[in-house]
């Protein structure tokens, strides 16, 4: 079957559940704030700086990678750099058809002139809110629930949870951990997990992304992460290739099957920290037929310069995959997402499912 063109994909409703709100600003709005808080930057021409992130992260490995993101928390701390970036945020997705949007950031990042933990979250809500009432008025809405990240080198975890719970009812929908992944085990935060199950809160977990099975291991057993941010790295608990007719499913994998963990994969962005070969050798190809529960993400749409419509025309073409593909991967992701069942059915059943019935026609 010929790839679906990425202008196709755009109109398309998507729903996107990893995607860090530092990891996605507009090159022509960091250049902006950088002016205004004095921040010095490797390139001042919007277009050039935007060339820059895509570079400077494609560098095969994720602290390195993660290096670039010191000019975009830069400019995100003040009660304005947060609020617009948040609102450009809503409108950037809803322009690509992103119809639902889980957007993450660490609020603990965002405290270097002053604001405090809540002043940053009420910053980005209102952000939210204001992007979301545009894009609705322009007639492409979109949904964007917040998740809010604690830095896995760092200590604060349990305040961060405890943040997130007390911001449930205004657009926070769970909790995740970030950051460089060798070195610092999920369960180093475990009080924390323990905390957010206890408050029947829910979480994902960056795992198996920089390091493998072990940490995608802690992450579901030892913490009870509801989703896996990447879990790319679980193919290395699978043998064989479906074509071959011998795939065998170590006990980890066939768990995480099992239970139908959803799996968050950002494929441009694992072959810039080489955590995949390609996007064509990406383990997404091998995780869909088999079956898991796979979505498709962005991860940080400035330093891959890309876009949910962007990352399934890339999917589309190197594996073949038609309208039933990408609504199986929208419809995943929504099953997946951390506001109530109610909602997601709705979601589902009123946008979703119309939306790929006129495209498949
Ligand atoms: O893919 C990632 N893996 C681990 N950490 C990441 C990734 N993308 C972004 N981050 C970090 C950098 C950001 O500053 C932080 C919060 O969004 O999360
Ligand atoms: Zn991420």
């Amino acid at each position: 079957m010929a790839a679906i063109a990425y202008s196709d994909i755009v109109p398309a409703p998507k729903a996107l559940l990893h995607d860090h709100l530092d990891g996605g600003l507009r090159p022509a709005t960091i250049v902006e704030l950088a002016d205004a808080v004095g921040h010095e930057l490797p390139a001042t021409d919007p277009a050039a700086l935007g060339e820059w992130f895509v570079a400077a992260a494609d560098s095969g490995s994720l602290e390195r990678y993660l290096e670039t993101f010191a000019h975009t928390v830069a400019v995100m701390q003040t009660e304005e750099g947060l609020f617009r970036v948040a609102r450009e945020c809503a409108l950037d997705l809803a322009a690509d058809g992103v119809v639902y949007a889980e957007v993450r950031y660490a609020p603990e990042q965002h405290l270097e002139r002053g604001l405090t933990l809540d002043q940053v979250v009420d910053a980005v809500h209102a952000g939210f809110t204001a992007g979301m009432a545009e894009a609705a008025a322009q007639g492409t809405p979109i949904r964007v629930g917040v998740l809010l990240t604690a830095m896995r080198h760092a200590a604060r975890s349990q305040e961060i949870a405890e943040l997130a719970v007390r911001y449930r009812d205004s657009g926070v929908v769970g909790f995740d951990i970030a950051g460089a992944e060798a070195g610092f085990p999920p369960t180093r935060h475990l009080d924390a997990f323990e905390y957010l199950q206890r408050e029947n809160f829910h979480f994902t977990i960056h795992a198996g992304e920089a390091f493998g099975l072990p940490s995608i291991w802690q992450a579901i057993q030892w913490c009870g992460a509801d989703r896996l941010g990447h879990g790319v790295r679980l193919v290395d608990d699978i043998t064989g290739t479906p074509e071959s007719g011998e795939t065998v499913l170590g006990r980890l994998a066939a768990y995480v099957r099992d239970k139908r963990i959803p799996l968050e994969l950002c494929p441009s962005s694992n072959v810039q920290t080489g955590a995949a070969p390609s996007i064509a050798e990406h383990p997404i190809g091998l995780l869909h037929d088999l079956r898991f529960r796979v979505t498709v993400n962005t991860d940080n749409r400035l330093m891959s310069g890309t876009s949910m419509s962007r990352e399934m025309a890339l999917l589309s073409e190197a594996f073949g995959w038609g309208w039933a593909e990408l609504q199986w991967l929208t419809i995943n992701a929504m099953k997946s997402a951390f506001i109530p069942y109610d909602e997601r059915l709705a979601i589902i059943n009123d946008v979703i499912k119309p939306g790929y019935a006129k495209l498949i026609g």
